[in-house]
């Protein structure tokens, strides 16, 4: 669902934007109108969706218009022109009045300075918003004790910032965006300053509570394992301009550009690309246990579909096995009775996990030499992926 729908979003610094619109609808780049008229474009047509409950994430070079895009969609840079729609309702179009309530309420945003007030207890800190937003202190107390629980400061509740290493402050910074329990939280950059394992750690909280809570993060970041690490989907900046949008393996098999392209160099496709991404459902594949029958059945089916093998789900398309026509043939010439196939027909296969990625399934997709059976959290087939399938993707990402 769209929480977040961005359309035609320009920003021009300097005192006459209008006349860089124009020249920007004329074709002249970023460049030319700096020159020209000493105007800067930050951000030129961006035009993208935001999902309900996924995180995502906004990448590009220093300067291509991260920091300006996000801080357009609450308004802390007012934009020169086009559409910021939350829930239907354009943003840019907000009273004064409307856009306060709306901050406070529904768009919390966490900085990369984490701004904690020093004189004021990790508690304080935490309710800050809360008081801003007008909540009676009973109220801002217990919303923000729960905040720090949530992201396990509890017991730090007195202590003053400077008490803290900078993991702990950044934690507090969060607190205050969760306290208020917004649909929509922006992070600029927030875990950037952070040392790597610690910055780990945190891009693990977020994702521990984004499972419980499922709002709506836009999450700037230049560090491109840290997208591929939280982000559900991704847009790449560059030059004031949103260039590419997609789930990373998508970015990743098909990059819109050379920039892109370059961005994505030296990652590996295969820790980022899972089996979910690759899986081909093929009904030629698969037999439904019930509607077969007996051994006899099964084999006539495999002989009138020419094939080797089949897959056996039940009724629920649970994945049960796998049959071959070669035993299933040697079953009967041996005098098997026709009893209904069970799993003492079966030859017991492994099965991978639609999350599982490339790197993961390797192993499988390697030594069988049937695709691999792919099924999801309840153990439902939901398809294969071929030896073929995999090397194909493999190459086109290679390139
Ligand atoms: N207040 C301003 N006045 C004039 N130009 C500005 C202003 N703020 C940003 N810009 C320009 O807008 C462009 C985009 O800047 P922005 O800060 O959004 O980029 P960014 O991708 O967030 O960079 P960084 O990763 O370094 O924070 C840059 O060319 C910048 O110089």
């Amino acid at each position: 669902m769209e929480k977040i729908v961005v359309e035609n979003l320009y920003k021009i610094f300097g005192d006459n934007p209008k006349q860089a619109l124009d020249l920007l609808k004329q074709g002249k780049d970023k460049d030319e109108i700096l020159e020209a008229t000493g105007m800067s474009v930050g951000v030129q047509d961006a035009n993208f969706v935001v999902n309900s409950g996924e995180i995502f994430v906004v990448m590009g070079l220093s300067g291509s218009g991260k920091s300006t895009l996000v801080r357009m969609l609450n308004r802390l840079i007012e934009p020169t022109s086009g559409k910021v729609l939350v829930d239907g309702k354009n943003v840019v179009t907000m009273s004064p009045d409307e856009l306060v309530k709306f901050r406070l309420h529904n768009m919390s945003m966490v900085f990369q300075s984490f701004a904690l007030m020093p004189h004021l207890t990790v508690l304080e800190n935490a309710s800050f918003g809360l008081d801003l937003a007008g909540f009676d202190k009973a109220k801002q107390k217990k919303r923000a004790i729960k905040a720090l629980e949530q992201v396990g400061l509890s017991g730090w509740e007195d202590s003053y910032p400077k008490q803290l290493s900078g993991g702990m402050q950044q934690r507090v910074g969060l607190a205050r965006g969760l306290a208020v329990d917004p649909d929509i939280l922006l992070m600029d950059e927030a875990f950037s300053a952070l040392d790597p394992l610690i910055r780990t750690e945190m891009q693990d909280e977020l994702l521990k509570l984004q499972k419980r809570d499922q709002r709506t993060i836009v999450f700037i970041s230049h560090d491109l394992d840290e997208a591929l690490r939280i982000g559900d989907r991704i847009a790449i900046m560059e030059g004031g301009r949103v260039v590419q949008v997609g789930a990373p393996e998508e970015i990743l098999q098909n990059p819109a550009d050379d920039y892109v392209r370059a961005f994505f160099r030296g990652v590996d496709p295969t820790s980022v690309i899972s089996a979910g991404d690759i899986v081909r459902n093929d009904t030629q594949l698969t037999i439904i246990k019930s509607r077969v029958g007996s051994l006899r059945s099964a084999h006539e089916l495999l002989s009138i579909k020419d094939r080797d093998f089949a897959y056996v789900l039940d009724s629920d398309h649970k994945f049960l096995g796998l049959v071959t026509a070669e035993k299933l043939k040697e079953l009967l010439e041996n005098g098997a009775p026709d009893n209904p196939i069970d799993q003492s027909f079966m030859t017991e296969v492994c099965t991978v996990q639609l999350g599982d990625s490339m790197q993961d399934i390797l192993p499988e997709v390697a030594s069988r030499s049937w695709p691999v059976p792919v099924v999801d959290e309840q153990g439902v087939y939901k398809g294969v992926v071929s030896k073929n399938r995999f090397l194909q993707t493999l190459h086109r990402t290679e390139q």
